[in-house]
């Protein structure tokens, strides 16, 4: 069957009869039913049309039979490919209805290959070095991001309109990429005052035709012992003392040592005290003095190593000190710090964490990210807004519904700042500094983010920041986080299913995220693994947004110890007690891989990441990969050695396809090494600006 023919199957209106039901009782316990039961078959999702956009679960599961192993054999058999030969060679998995190993090469239609990118996180186009550096792309890019509005968005296609447009966009020229574009958040159309518009306003107001998105995410927590709920640092956080410090810009702050030290006033510091921190992080060490002395700042630091207070809690000592009024109903708020942050898990749990520490205070924090009701992020603001948490889409639309004024903004932080300054969200980034009303960057303060930071990246974010911004980073800029135990495992495409079982059964019930390539796949694993008895829930950009919230709310509190997962889920969530990361797939860039495995390993705990290396597509990823393992310390297996040395790129810096380390500032401007809390910082030399800005 053609890519067109796919393209039929899956775009045809004819739900119903692809709709899956997975028996909770035959295939899964408890937990997993549940999840897939609601998945597949809830209604909710299906009255507001919005299941159907899951192509894989009608394509692959479907015929409204359950899942048995007959199902998973259906998806072979409609591709009409000859059996190459069971999963696990005749062991196990050929017996269990997997006849065809189509599924798992993924890349030989161009169904799949599609499929490939994540809602909010994973564009294909952002793969290749050559596409992902550059400001002309960057430009560029904006012109097929507008088109992706009209011809990528995901909803109308599968809910049976424009479904035409969706798929030609995807397969012409150049749209293609605008196609994938429209799978991140809300995605921006049209011109002039409302140029904002996207996909969920269009589906509330009827300008653009689509489902309307009806969620409205629960509430957040009310009681005291719940918001400052928190998991314990772990064994190895003293060591982050250790850890090099480099600080490049000139006449940095003195880096502190206590919280005390900040002289945060006492509700703050009673809210730290009340979240069980007593020790500052080294990035925390750094940034709140630069911060507090309203200085820009780029800060690369490890996963998991506290980077969120250190931006949270010197914004909201300023804004304590300088006494902002009490939020008020209004129709037009005008926040004074705004926070954008990729996904829209993330963009969430920041906010709790800036409710948590402005607790006690009159400072309103409020979160408004895509698939969920556009009225209620208006319904937030308008009660009051000093802290505006957005997801880039969801913040667009409300800026272009004029709901919020840009005045006031003293605070723009970009979290995961080289995610939000890359070709996928770059452009509206671009847009939100020259919104009108927008402070410039010399009015406002501007902080970026992240665990890593490409070189290209940091040359990008000059338009952003200050000139005199200050650099920090903590360890070596993009490497992995120490405290996770790596092992890369050479494991071919029909291998890697059996083995993810005999790794998940020795695991028993410790949480483990398992990142696999694409949502389908995620799907598919997810089910595979419910099967197999394991209790597993899954979370990536085709599901509906009240089913994402559900399954990591049934992944962190124990339900389903198991989380398949995309990249969507790869950056900034803190999940207690994650002890296992599995790469079932590798991503395509390092810097992904350093995201995902920084899932485990937290604040000082100790985690493992295991990843399925497979020789046939993994490649490329060899040498980045040995340079990470070295310079976490880790085991580097010889047979990796070799493939690196076989596929030796001159020249090569770290990494390959599009990520390159940074060793340091790309200013390169003359820094100081610190080991975090042991000695102060001397004054940098002043950078040369002309050289990178
Ligand atoms: N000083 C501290 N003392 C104790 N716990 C802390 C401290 N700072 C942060 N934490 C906790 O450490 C965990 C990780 O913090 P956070 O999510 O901010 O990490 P991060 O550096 O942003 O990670 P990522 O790069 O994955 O986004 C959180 O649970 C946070 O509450």
């Amino acid at each position: 069957m053609g890519d067109e023919d796919w393209e039929a199957e899956i775009i045809k209106p004819h739900v119903s009869s692809y709709v899956p039901v997975f028996e909770k009782d035959k295939y899964s316990s408890g937990a997993n039913g549940d999840t897939f039961n609601r998945t597949s078959v809830s209604s909710p999702e299906m009255d507001n049309g919005s299941s159907r956009k899951d192509p894989f679960l009608r394509t692959g599961f479907g015929s409204g039979r359950s899942l048995g192993n007959r199902d998973v054999g259906e998806f072979s058999k409609r591709e009409t490919i000859p059996t190459m030969g069971s999963f696990g060679s005749g062991k196990g998995f050929g017996n269990r209805g997997f006849p065809n190993n189509k599924f798992e090469e993924g890349d030989s239609s161009g169904f799949w290959k599609e499929s490939n990118n994540d809602c909010e996180d994973n564009q294909t186009w952002n793969r290749g070095f050559s596409k992902r550096g550059g400001k002309e792309n960057l430009d560029q890019d904006e012109g097929t991001q507008r088109a992706s509005g009209l011809f990528g968005s995901r909803r109308p296609a599968l809910s049976g309109a424009g479904n035409g447009d969706t798929f030609q966009s995807r397969s012409g020229s150049g749209s293609g990429r605008g196609g994938y574009k429209g799978l991140n958040e809300e995605v921006i159309t049209g011109t002039g005052k409302n140029s904002w518009k996207s996909e969920a306003e269009g589906g509330e107001s009827g300008d653009v035709q689509g489902p309307k998105v009806t969620y409205i995410p629960p509430p957040p927590p009310e009681d005291e012992d719940s918001i400052f709920a928190h998991y314990q640092t772990g064994i190895n956080f003293d060591k982050y003392d250790t850890i090099l410090v480099e600080v490049s810009g000139h006449e940095a702050p003195q880096a502190i040592l206590t919280f005390e030290e900040a002289n945060l006033c006492q509700t703050l510091s009673n809210n730290i005290a009340k979240a069980g921190y007593t020790k500052l992080t080294p990035v925390q060490k750094y940034s709140i003095p630069i911060i507090l002395a309203g200085r820009d700042l780029m800060a690369c630091a490890q996963t998991g190593s506290g980077k969120t207070a250190a931006f949270l809690l010197p914004i909201l000592a300023h804004l304590m000190r300088d006494g902002i009024t009490a939020s008020r109903f209004k129709e037009l708020q005008e926040p004074e710090c705004i926070i954008v942050a990729p996904t829209r898990e993330l963009i969430n749990q920041i906010y709790l964490e800036a409710r948590k520490f402005s607790f006690g205070t009159c400072i309103r924090a409020v979160v408004i990210y895509g698939g969920t009701q556009l009225g209620h992020s208006i319904r937030q603001i308008v009660q009051g807004c000093n802290i505006l948490c957005a997801t880039p889409g969801r913040l667009m639309d409300i800026i272009g519904k004029e709901k919020i004024g840009l005045k006031q903004v003293k605070y723009l932080v970009l979290d995961e700042a080289d995610r939000m300054l890359d070709m996928g969200f770059g452009p509206e980034m671009k847009k939100l500094i020259s919104c009108p009303g927008m402070p410039s960057k010399e009015q406002r303060q501007t902080l970026l983010f992240s665990a890593t930071f490409p070189e290209e990246i940091q040359r990008l974010a000059g338009e952003f920041l200050k000139s005199n911004y200050l650099f920090v980073a903590v360890g070596q800029v993009g490497g992995a986080c120490r405290d996770v135990q790596q092992s890369i495992l050479q494991v071919g495409q029909y291998s890697k299913r059996e083995k993810l079982v005999e790794i998940l059964r020795n695991i028993g019930d410790e949480r483990t995220m398992v990142f696999v390539e694409t949502k389908k796949k995620a799907d598919f694993i997810a089910t595979f693994l419910c099967q197999e008895k394991i209790s597993t829930t899954s979370i990536h950009g085709d599901r509906e947004q009240r089913e994402r919230e559900q399954a990591l709310g049934d992944f962190r509190y124990g339900k389903c110890p198991v989380l398949v997962a995309t990249s969507v889920a790869a950056r900034g969530l803190d999940i207690e007690n994650v002890q296992h990361v599995i790469n079932f797939d590798l991503p395509s860039t390092i810097d992904e891989y350093v995201h995902r495995i920084g899932r485990t390993g937290r604040c000082g705990n100790t985690g493992r990441a295991i990843s399925f290396f497979d020789p046939e597509s993994d490649n490329h990823l060899a040498q980045p990969l040995v340079k990470v393992l070295s310079d976490a310390q880790q085991d580097v297996p010889a047979w990796l050695e070799e493939i690196a040395f076989s596929t030796y790129v001159p020249g090569f810096s770290g990494s390959t396809r599009g990520n390159v380390f940074a060793s340091v500032d790309t200013r390169k401007g003359k820094s100081t090494l610190n080991t975090a809390g042991f000695s102060s910082l001397q004054a940098a030399n002043p950078v040369d600006n002309d050289s990178w800005d």
